[in-house]
């Protein structure tokens, strides 16, 4: 599976403010890209974290870019991933809405009566890991589902369990001209944080998009 991390910062690196409510940092060619990005998926995936913050729809919003994917015999949205050990996911989260499949990734530990409301509420649950979501084991299952292309929209402790997992394989930040600030405020990667053997990313493109920086890695 190739797994695309897509993002945007701060210049000082925030994903949003310390109040954790969705920032709009990227301006209108940014938010456009993003959904290119989106329409060559096969699925988006997000942390719950995300979902409660910003109750994302994660669908295309350029009709012509669903012209094109179903004309390549595919959906009209790629598929919509969330992870989400517990089963938080609320069930009248935009996400549910009946526009895209979705799979709710949960662990083990997750209560029986939340993953059956979660599949009353048209989801599909995916149980992957112990008491938290297992990436790698999640991706096996999403695979064979079909989902080879993997867009991941955030949030900052996703993206870091996926780069201490290795299984980043290209990241797209765009760094938007604002500060935002806060130490409470979310980072690209949160979690626990790297001490030794950094990822390491080889810097592919730099581009102005809108008046900020679109920086392309591979991973
Ligand atoms: N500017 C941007 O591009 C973006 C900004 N954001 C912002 O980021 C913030 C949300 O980020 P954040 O709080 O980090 O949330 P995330 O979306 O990263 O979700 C984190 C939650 O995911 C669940 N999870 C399940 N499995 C794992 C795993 N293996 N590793 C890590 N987490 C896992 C955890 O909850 P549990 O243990 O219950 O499973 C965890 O608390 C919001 O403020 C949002 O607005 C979000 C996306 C993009
Ligand atoms: N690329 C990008 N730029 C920003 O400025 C952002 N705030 C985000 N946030 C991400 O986009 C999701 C919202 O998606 P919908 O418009 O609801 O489909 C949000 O949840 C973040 O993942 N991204």
């Amino acid at each position: 599976m190739h797994v695309h991390v897509n993002a945007a910062t701060s210049a000082d690196g925030k994903l949003s403010s310390r109040r954790r409510e969705q920032v709009k940092i990227s301006g209108s060619d940014d938010f456009a890209r993003v959904d290119e990005v989106r329409a060559a998926s096969d699925a988006v995936l997000v942390g719950v974290g995300t979902v409660l913050a910003d109750d994302p729809h994660l669908t295309l919003d350029d009709s012509s870019l669903i012209d094109a994917r179903e004309s390549r015999g595919e959906s009209p949205h790629p598929a919509r991933v969330v992870a989400d050990s517990r089963a938080r996911t609320p069930t009248d989260a935009r996400i549910l809405d009946d526009e895209a499949t979705t799979y709710v990734l949960v662990s083990e530990d997750a209560p029986e009566t939340r993953c059956e409301s979660l599949e009353a509420a048209g989801a599909a649950v995916v149980v992957a890991g112990e008491e938290r979501v297992s990436f790698p084991a999640a991706f096996d299952a999403l695979e064979s589902h079909g989902v080879e292309r993997l867009m991941v929209e955030g949030g900052g402790e996703v993206i870091f369990s996926l780069f201490a997992a290795e299984l980043v394989d290209e990241l797209t930040l765009y760094v938007g001209s604002m500060i935002i600030g806060g130490r409470d405020a979310p980072t690209l990667a949160d979690g626990e944080g790297f001490v030794e053997e950094f990822p390491r990313l080889s810097l592919q493109s730099v581009e102005r998009v809108d008046d900020g920086v679109l920086l392309t890695y591979t991973c």
